[in-house]
């Protein structure tokens, strides 16, 4: 008989996935999706149910990657909500099923997934002013993730309800400045973001800079608009499903635009990121994306021990976001690439190093104190124990997490770092320092674009 099936809340899934993770397995599905092979990515185009009373849709998007084993489907229920209101636009959840008996195994919250998935696609490398039209959860998503993976000089944003902009304004810490008016925010950013719910135009192609690149979010709907026709004409056009955009985008749909390439096409090389030329990524969202983020996130599956760890532990692990400083990016990536490594790999480093540490001291101790006319005690012991204890936290610490990093035998795929957290605190504080010496790794490679 087939396991009961398990359940994921929200906040679990949240404190498992991480865009170093994510990043790369999207980036390969994307891939798989675009060379149209239905043993790599079997997947239709979302069927959206209305629900006229309520002023929403549910979409369906079922999707089977028969050679990764995988069957799952997401349901989302958008609404176009009254202004003003606190409901959520978004409610989804994600279903993964066992192909061969088609169980479900396990049911998990899609909001946090729809979101890291969805702002994951979008890089920008080199731009300096970012856009973003719009402040709810979406904008969030994208302004994290952008401001994570890039060092932008501006940041500014729009909506059209003032105290939602400076409501946003407050809760990114500052570095973002709140516009006035949709084109104030527009003139002259190297990227835009559109993240709205509206189903009119909100950004026109005469205020919009060439070879800017824009990630129109929004409008997912055959008869919904966030772009003016100029601008749908005038850019070249990506989408992640061409078959998705030329049933459900009305920016492609009603402009008539032609649709240039898939992301997964130039992520397979088999057509040009246009990096000088103003570009349009219209993304709609593939059932695809919801199926690698729900597998990783999944009980056996690549992150199974950090679902473990959050489930076992009173406090969750976090998915950290860049500190709102200057060094937000640098800082963010540093901890998003060091914190798991150095919790998957972390103990059984540290543990041989403190060992070697003791060991260490020990041997100098007993070397002082045999010299002739000469006693080791009191002040002169301590100061021993305290520069070979600190500075040897300190090296083992940076060891850990290079040796973690590496590819070499030395990276145990059994060692978890749950275990002993005790161990590790003690030198993770000496060795703060020095972990931020360690050098600023790349971010991990756009998943797709690449503008
Ligand atoms: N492509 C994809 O994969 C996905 C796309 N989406 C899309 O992203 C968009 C944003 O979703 P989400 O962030 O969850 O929604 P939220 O409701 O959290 O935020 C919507 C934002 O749009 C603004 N807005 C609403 N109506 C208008 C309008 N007529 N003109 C200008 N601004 C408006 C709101 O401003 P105010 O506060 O003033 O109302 C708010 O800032 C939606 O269109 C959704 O369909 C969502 C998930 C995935
Ligand atoms: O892909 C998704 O998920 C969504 N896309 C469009 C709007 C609702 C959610």
């Amino acid at each position: 008989m087939a396991e009961p099936p398990v359940i994921i809340w929200e906040e679990e899934v949240k404190s498992v996935l991480r865009y170093m993770d994510l990043v790369p397995r999207l980036e390969d599905a994307l891939g798989k999706f675009s060379r149209r092979d239905s043993a790599a990515v079997l997947q239709p185009v979302r069927t959206a149910v209305p629900l006229q009373k309520h002023s929403g849709f549910m979409g369906l998007m079922p999707t089977y990657m028969e050679n990764d084993g995988v069957l799952s489907t997401k349901f989302v229920c958008y609404y176009n909500r009254e202004r003003g209101s606190t409901l959520p636009a978004v409610q989804a959840t994600v279903v993964l099923l066992d192909p061969e008996l088609g169980n479900v195994k396990a049911v998990m919250g899609g909001e946090v997934i729809t979101a890291m998935r969805t702002a994951a696609l979008l890089m920008a490398p080199g731009a300096e002013v970012l856009a973003i039209l719009g402040t709810g959860r979406q904008a969030l998503s994208h302004f994290n993730v952008f401001t994570e993976m890039f060092s932008f000089k501006e940041v500014r944003v729009w909506s059209r309800t003032k105290e939602e902009v400076a409501r946003f304004v407050r809760s990114a810490g500052g570095g973002v400045r709140g516009c006035g008016s949709a084109e104030e925010a527009v003139r002259g950013a190297d990227v835009i973001v559109t993240v709205t719910r509206s189903t009119e135009p909100v950004l026109f192609g005469q205020w919009v800079k060439a070879g800017a690149h824009v990630a129109a979010v929004g409008a997912c709907r055959p008869d919904w608009r966030e772009l003016d026709d100029v601008l749908m004409q005038s850019a070249v056009v990506y989408v992640d499903s061409r078959e998705g955009a030329l049933s459900e985008s009305g920016d492609v749909i009603l402009s008539g635009a032609e649709v240039f390439a898939e992301l997964g096409d130039v992520i397979n090389g088999t057509k040009p990121a246009e990096r000088e030329k103003t570009t349009v990524f219209k993304s709609l969202g593939m059932g695809v994306e919801d199926a690698v983020s729900a597998q990783l996130a999944h009980p056996g599956g690549f992150l199974d021990h950090r679902l473990k760890a959050a489930r076992s532990q009173s406090r969750t692990l976090q998915v950290q976001h860049g500190a709102h400083q200057d060094d937000r990016h640098r800082g963010a990536v540093m901890s998003d690439l060091f914190n798991p490594l150095q919790q998957e790999h972390g103990d059984w480093i540290s543990v041989h190093g403190m060992a070697a540490a003791f060991l260490l001291e020990y041997n100098a101790i007993k070397k002082l104190s045999n010299k002739p006319g000469k006693r080791l005690c009191g002040s002169h012991y301590i100061t021993v124990h305290f520069l070979l204890t600190f500075w040897l936290g300190a090296v083992t610490e940076l060891i850990t997490t290079l040796t973690a990093s590496s590819n070499t035998v030395f990276r145990p795929r059994c060692v978890r770092a749950e275990h002993s957290r005790t161990v590790l605190r003690s030198v993770t504080v000496c060795s703060r320092g020095v972990r931020s010496g360690v050098g600023t790794p790349g971010p991990p490679g756009p998943v797709s674009c690449n503008f």
